[in-house]
Parts: C-alpha cells; structure tokens; sequence
C-alpha cells in the first residue's frame, strides 16, 4: 500500500561549542557544532529524522539546499523510495537545475546526507530495528541494490560487492554475538582539542583512561614546539602502548608534513590525519611512503567529497586508515560502497566522529562493517567525542572505551524536543540569550 511522503522539515540547528574551545582544530579555531535537522513524515505517521554535520554560519546554506531538493521526495510514495533506493538516491544527486553546484560534493552533497539518512532512519524504525541490524539482517542482493554504483565501478563492481557481503555470511551471528558482549572499540578526540590547555589535557587523558579509553587522539599542527610538548604529556599520562593518533585538519604543505611528522615520529604516532589539502591524493601518497618507514600511516575522510574520491586514495596507497563519513559522503548508501571498496583494498575503516550526532551515525555503520563486510577489528577503531550527547533521544553509549551495541530502533539520531527549541538558530532561547548579551551578532 502506498505512503505518500506528506513533509519534509528543515531547521537550523546550532550549538556555541567554540565558547570552551570544544571541536578546535589548526584550521577550525572556534567551530560551533551545527546541523540541518531533517524530519521527515509520510501519511501513515511513519517518521524519520537525519543530519548532516557542519560548522556555524554555513549550517544555513545547507539548510537551504535541503528545502530545494525536498521536491524530489514530497509527494512520493516511501514504499517505492525503499523498493528502490539506488534510483532516488540518483534522483537527488542528479536534480536538472542543482546538479550544477555539485556534482556530488561539498553543500549539495551534504544536503543529499541530511535527506538520505533521514530516509534510512524511517527505514529502520519502520522495521522496527536499530540501523546496523537493518543492514546486517538484508539479504546481500537487496544490501547491494541501494547503493549507486556510478563511476567506481572500474574498482568494484557490483558482482564483486555482491561476493563480499555472501563470502562473510558465515559467522555473522557469532560476530554480532562478540560485539554485544564488548561493543566496538573506540578512541577518543576529546582529550586534546587544539585550543585546551596543558593542564586540562592531562586532566581529560587521566579521566578517560579511567574510563577505559587506551585510544587518544591529540590536534596538531599550528605550532612544533606546541605539539612536542603536548604530545610528551599525553604519552607521559597514557603509557607507552596504548595507541596515539594526530590530526592536522589540512594545515601543511606535503614536505612540510614529511618534516614535521619525522618530529613527532618519537612519541610513537600511529596516524596523521589530513596532513594536507583532502583533494590532494598524490600529496597523501607521498607522504604515507615518506613515514612508512617511522610506522606512521596516514589516515584521511572526514572531507573526502564522495565515493570516486575514495577510490583514488584507496587504490593509490594513499590512505591506510579510511575515515568515512556519514553526512561528508551522501548518507548510508554510499558509506556502503566506501566500507566495501576499503574491503576490497585492504584498508580498514575508522569513521570520523568529531561533530555533533557523528558519534550516534557511526557506530551503526562500523558494526555492520565488522559484522557483514571485514570481519576483523585489526587496526579498526571508531572516533568517539564527548560533546553534546545530551541532547539524542538515544545517545551513543561508551563502556570501557568502546560503543555499547545501540538497541533503538532507528539511526540514534532523534534529537529531544527541548533541545532543538533551545538551539534552533537564532530564535532558540540559548541563542537569544547570547545575542542579548552580545556574545553572538545575528550575522
Ligand atoms: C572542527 C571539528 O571539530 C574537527 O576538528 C573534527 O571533526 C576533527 O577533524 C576530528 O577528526 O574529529
Ligand atoms: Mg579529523
């Protein structure tokens, strides 16, 4: 029976997370977490909400781009999209009039992630599970049959996509099983954000050890001396195995990030994330064959447009961790086709998580990678970040530095009444309270 999409609602919402520094980086110095948040309701009373990530004063643009490609699911019947997601997926990264701004990339991708995820959350609720047990439990055949296989399929083609979901049939359930038992482990950003003090890094990194964490990762890059010194005290605090990760967020020229990292190299770093421009796949190649030898691999993603990119660093070596994300990329789907290329490549998948709701998305998506496509958890961790957790109808949950398999129905992804009214951008009472006392312009 059809179900007409009767709505597609957008608002504006906006978090003042660079008033504590929370999320800074060498090239975001202040970001306020910010997101579209997309509902989405068909007659029946069937609802689903999405996101898609962005910073600040850009949240608007995408808000905009939403409401012009909401057209194309207004009025359609929910049934239809799900019977044949592939094709509407394609009808949004392919609109006439707005494919021009694009392709696939930058704002009207984001825009396309804010509406897709809302579709997968409707889906899951629909079927009354959380979102990684909706895709572990599909037959591969309809797993395969909604993602876009347009333009990679000269690395992996839907045959092949097709051998690797049924070669890792066998052993799913123990593997579920395993992860239920000790969740999917995880690493945390939020010791050591750019703008946090000494002091208050070495206070966060002996909090999180204390909550199990052994994973760390440390912001880098605006100044040598800077990064020496808070790399020796995370190193000092966390011991020397657990596992130390960077991240430039883009600040350096290629040789300069050969030079640095040769620096740094001493305090036993397993990656450097976005030492460079994320467009830059010869410049990633490089530098992930200068620090082979110091055991340094290059991690990248979280600003990697789409899946054709994907397949230029994982085919050229250029990236040995694949950060995905799930609003950067277009939503559920192609994260799918990037899991899947990674597999194919060897990589292991480490999703992006420093933003607000990255953390709800991701965990599903790196359980079903586990469950249904690589099958291992070597040098495999998802990012975690503290903030605004608060505010999820059902947040990620951390126990002993890993993700707590989510239960709820749906992609954890709802946000709580009182939160979007307080933060809706401008006219929220925490906004109007910071404007007011002239923290925040209207513009
Ligand atoms: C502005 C943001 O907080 C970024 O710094 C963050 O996404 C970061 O790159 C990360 O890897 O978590
Ligand atoms: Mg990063």
């Amino acid at each position: 029976m059809a179900d007409t999409v009767k709505s597609v609602a957008v608002q504006d919402i906006r978090f003042p997370t660079s008033l504590e520094s929370d999320g800074s980086d060498a090239m975001n110095k202040a970001p306020d977490y910010s997101c579209p948040y997309v509902t989405i309701t068909t007659e029946s009373g069937l609802q689903g909400f999405g996101i898609s990530f962005t910073v600040g004063r850009g949240n608007d643009i995408v808000c905009k781009a939403i409401e012009l490609l909401s057209h194309l699911v207004v009025g359609r019947d929910i049934n239809a999209i799900l019977k044949d997601f592939a094709s509407f997926w394609r009808s949004l990264t392919s609109e006439d009039q707005i494919r021009w701004l694009g392709p696939e990339k930058g704002v009207m991708h984001m825009a396309v992630a804010g509406i897709a995820n809302a579709v997968w959350d409707l889906w899951a609720r629909k079927e009354n599970k959380p979102l990684w047990k909706l895709l572990v439990d599909m037959e591969p055949d309809q797993l395969v049959s909604t993602i876009d296989f347009r333009y990679i399929t000269d690395a992996l083609t839907k045959e092949e996509a097709l051998d690797i979901l049924k070669s890792m049939q066998t052993g799913k359930a123990k593997r579920e099983q395993e992860l239920a038992a000790s969740g999917f482990p995880a690493y945390t950003t939020s010791c050591a954000w750019l703008g946090y003090s000494d002091e208050k890094i070495e206070r966060l990194c002996k909090e999180a050890m204390a909550e199990g964490f052994t994973r760390f990762k440390m912001k880098v890059g605006s100044d040598l001396e800077d990064d020496k010194r808070r790399a020796k005290i995370l190193r000092q605090t966390m011991g020397p195995d657990n596992l130390l990760m960077v991240d430039a967020n883009q600040k350096w020229e290629v040789p300069e990030a050969i030079d640095w990292m040769k620096q740094l190299a001493q305090y036993k770093i397993t990656w450097i994330e976005e030492p460079t421009s994320p467009d830059d796949v010869l410049g990633h190649a490089a530098i992930s064959k200068a620090l082979q030898p110091l055991g340094i691999g290059v991690a990248t993603g979280e600003q990697c447009q789409n899946r054709v990119m994907f397949k230029q660093f994982l085919a050229s070596g250029a990236m040995q961790f694949c950060q995905i994300d799930s609003c950067r990329l277009g939503g559920v789907s192609e994260n799918l086709a990037v899991i899947l290329m990674a597999k194919k490549f060897g990589v292991p998948v480490c999703p992006h998580g420093g933003g607000v709701g990255l953390c709800e998305y991701i965990q599903h998506l790196s359980v079903f990678d586990y469950i249904s496509v690589s099958g291992s958890l070597d040098n495999r961790m998802t990012e975690y970040t503290a903030h605004l957790h608060e505010h999820f109808v059902s947040p990620a949950e951390m126990k002993n530095g890993c993700y707590v398999l989510p239960q709820t129905p749906g992609y954890s992804i709802e946000m709580k009444s009182s939160s979007l009214a307080s933060y809706v951008w401008p006219t929220g009472q925490v906004w109007q309270k910071l404007i007011q006392d002239g923290v925040y312009k209207l513009n």
